[in-house]
């Protein structure tokens, strides 16, 4: 069998020792003639998938190590009869932790507190699901928005997006969808930005185009928005540096991009093809995680509740670095500021999700929303 992957799904070469000839390559260097003999492809989200690749391909199986799908043509895969995997929730805990540690940031930053406070979550799924979960936790006021899940369980907790438009906090976890019913292309337009409630807060972490960058750079002028955390950015990876430098946190799309969601997608693919073609491999996560450095943590007495949690959350993982390692793109020569963003996504320093804290001590009056920040490890 001819496999041909990504280089920088973690593991690979080793995930895939004997299962035939591999040809490892990063996504955005490859041809569309490395596609040509091959029989099974397993890529990521950097690199589009669709006719040009495919159209002289004898792949039987292709699959991407992400959520999104967006960059994949499905209709053309399915109509060419090759089977097609993706790593539905890999990164949902990866996500859930990025969007808490930017909540804490902030709120220690800016001096508020997060009780009491709304936040509306486009998009229930796998990700939004454990953003709404972690918010509860954390004190606040969630509202869920999911259209689709609203028609498909006729269950009332998914509230109409007006209801969204009145929160402190806007989170978008939808997939991008270019056109239909639930299209998400664009859907923070100027139209969404005038309806929300003035000095909002907006989280994108789902794909830079679900927000038009004309109109968040306007609401963040107008004060419509006070704040923008961004981690998925317009024409990715050549990025939109106005907004970066608007953006109060700004990281280079890797909200998803703990270890163990990495290793998580990479055991969903392999795992995938294997059945596939009915081979009896199966790789476990367990054989490729190192061990956590950070085990244990105790939370202080001083300062507030958002400012000891965010200081707690630092010692796992320290989102400013993220930011501040993206901000340096701008002191990189326009041209070569799309191959800077793809390599702090490539090079990403091993991250691990809060979960792997075992043990967190914390006086009685931080106890309770601890549990929310550092939860338990998920079955
Ligand atoms: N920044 C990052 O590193 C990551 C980004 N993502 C992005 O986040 C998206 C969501 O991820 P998951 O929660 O794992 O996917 P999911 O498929 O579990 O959930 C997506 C939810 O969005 C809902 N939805 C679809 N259209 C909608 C609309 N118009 N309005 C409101 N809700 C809508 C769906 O019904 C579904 O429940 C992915 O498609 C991907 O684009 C995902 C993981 C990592
Ligand atoms: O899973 C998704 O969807 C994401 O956005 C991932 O973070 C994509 O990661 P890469 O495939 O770009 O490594």
């Amino acid at each position: 069998m001819k496999i041909l992957a990504d280089k920088h799904i973690p593991f690979i070469e080793k995930a895939l020792e004997g299962l035939g000839e591999a040809l490892i390559k990063h996504g955005r260097d490859m041809s569309p003639s490395d596609f040509k003999d091959i029989d099974a492809y397993l890529g990521r989200s950097v690199r589009k998938l669709g006719e040009e690749e495919l159209a002289a391909s004898t792949v039987q199986f292709a699959s991407t190590a992400s959520v999104g799908t967006d960059h994949v043509d499905k209709d053309y895969l399915e109509s060419h009869g090759i089977a097609f995997a993706s790593a539905a929730g890999c990164n949902a805990v990866s996500v859930a932790d990025y969007v808490t540690a930017s909540l804490l940031n902030l709120a220690c930053t800016r001096g508020f507190s997060l009780q009491g406070k709304s936040i509306g979550i486009v998009g229930a799924g796998n990700v939004g699901s454990r953003v709404a979960r972690r918010c509860r936790g954390l004190g606040m006021d969630v509202i869920l928005n999911d259209p689709p899940l609203r028609r498909a369980s006729g269950d009332e907790k998914y509230r109409p997006i007006d209801e969204i438009l009145g929160c402190d906090f806007i989170s978008f976890h939808t997939p991008l969808i270019r056109s239909g019913v639930d299209k998400t292309l664009h859907y923070f337009s100027n139209d969404f930005a005038s309806e929300i409630r003035p000095g909002a807060v907006l989280i994108n972490t789902s794909r830079g185009a679900v927000a038009d960058t004309e109109a968040v750079l306007k609401a963040l002028d107008s004060g419509r928005l006070s704040d923008a955390v961004i981690d998925v950015w317009e024409g990715e990876p050549d990025i939109p540096a106005r907004l970066l430098k608007k953006a109060f946190i700004a990281t280079p799309h890797i909200a998803g991009h703990a270890i163990e969601a990495k290793v998580r997608a990479m055991r969903m693919v392999v795992n995938a093809m294997c059945s596939h073609f009915q081979l009896s491999r199966r790789v476990d996560e367990k054989d490729f995680l190192p061990r956590p450095d950070v085990e244990k943590i105790k939370i202080g007495r001083a300062g507030s509740i958002e400012c000891r949690l965010n200081q707690a959350v630092k010692k796992v993982y320290d989102i400013e670095k993220d930011d501040s390692s993206l901000r340096e793109i701008l002191s990189v020569h326009k041209d070569k500021r799309p191959e800077f963003f793809d390599r702090l996504r490539r090079d990403y320093p091993v991250r691990r999700e809060f979960s792997t804290v075992k043990s967190v001590s914390a006086p009685e009056d931080a106890a309770a929303l601890c549990k929310a920040v550092f939860p338990p490890p998920e079955r």
